[in-house]
């Protein structure tokens, strides 16, 4: 019989973190050995720790994962393109140590940036709008984020130059916030899970590329997934784009 890996959770009092207790608590091939939250000491007694805390948080365990040649599967926020490469130099002192972080585990999200990466050198313009539940306390999601880094680069290598359209505002904020020079627009609203919409325009058309989580279960086989990936996987694996057949 194959071991099991062992998992810990971290935020797992949280929205995601209960999500997650649950579904690596009913897979056979996962043992949950700690539920971890707030004030909760981490003690190297699991493979792999999923991470649903906080963009101030997650930096710390991820040092702590690092140093205690602990593998990590993040779902937390924040993961600027300078935060990505904190991580690379973290990871460089511990070359047998994988570290995932996926900015949406949902399949179709992960579609959604795949096809907007795609899409970006054919279009002039385009706007990241995300909307999500209004108890989210980071803006702009880190889906948009990465959404917004993917088509940058898209656009960048192709030799698109920056998006031409008006950015006057006669009130701040009313034309979003910048990410690596596309607009990204944040909603919040009661009834909403996670949604996002990228629309793309080029003269006489527009293309429109929407994804819709209606339950945090749409979440749970991208988590699963990396977690089996992550500990035969060193090194930095940034969406899970790469663990996809
Ligand atoms: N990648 C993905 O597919 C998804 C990512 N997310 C991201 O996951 C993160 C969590 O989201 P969500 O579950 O909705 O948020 P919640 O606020 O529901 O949960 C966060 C949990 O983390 C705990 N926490 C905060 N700081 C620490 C810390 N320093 N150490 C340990 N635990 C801590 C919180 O405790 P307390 O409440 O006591 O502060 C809370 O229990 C966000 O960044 C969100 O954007 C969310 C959905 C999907
Ligand atoms: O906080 C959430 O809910 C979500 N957070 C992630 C993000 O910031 O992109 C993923 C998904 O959008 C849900």
């Amino acid at each position: 019989m194959t071991s099991q890996i062992r998992v810990g959770v971290l935020g797992a009092r949280g929205r995601m973190g209960t999500e997650a207790c649950q579904a690596v608590s009913a897979a056979s091939d996962l043992s949950l050995v700690a539920s971890l939250d707030v004030g909760d000491a981490l003690a190297p007694d699991f493979d792999v720790l999923v991470d649903f805390t906080t963009p101030d948080a997650v930096m710390d365990t991820l040092r702590w994962c690092v140093s205690h040649g602990v593998h990590a599967v993040v779902g937390t926020s924040g993961f600027t393109t300078e935060r990505l490469d904190e991580v690379r130099s973290l990871l460089a002192s511990a070359p047998g140590v994988g570290i995932v972080v996926a900015p949406n585990f949902a399949v179709g999200a992960v579609l959604m940036m795949e096809f907007s990466a795609r899409a970006a050198r054919y279009f002039e313009s385009v706007e990241v709008v995300e909307m999500h539940h209004p108890q989210k306390i980071d803006a702009p999601s880190g889906t948009a984020l990465r959404t917004a880094q993917l088509i940058a680069s898209a656009r960048a290598s192709a030799g698109l130059g920056p998006v031409p359209d008006a950015t006057t505002e006669e009130m701040a904020g009313a034309r979003g916030t910048d990410v690596e020079g596309i607009p990204v627009h944040s909603l919040r609203a009661r009834g909403l899970v996670a949604h996002q919409e990228v629309l793309f325009g080029a003269a006489g058309e527009t293309l429109t590329i929407r994804h819709d989580s209606f339950d945090r279960k749409s979440f749970m086989p991208g988590v699963l997934l990396a977690v089996r990936a992550v500990v035969t996987r060193p090194g930095l694996t940034v969406g899970l784009g790469p663990l996809l057949d």
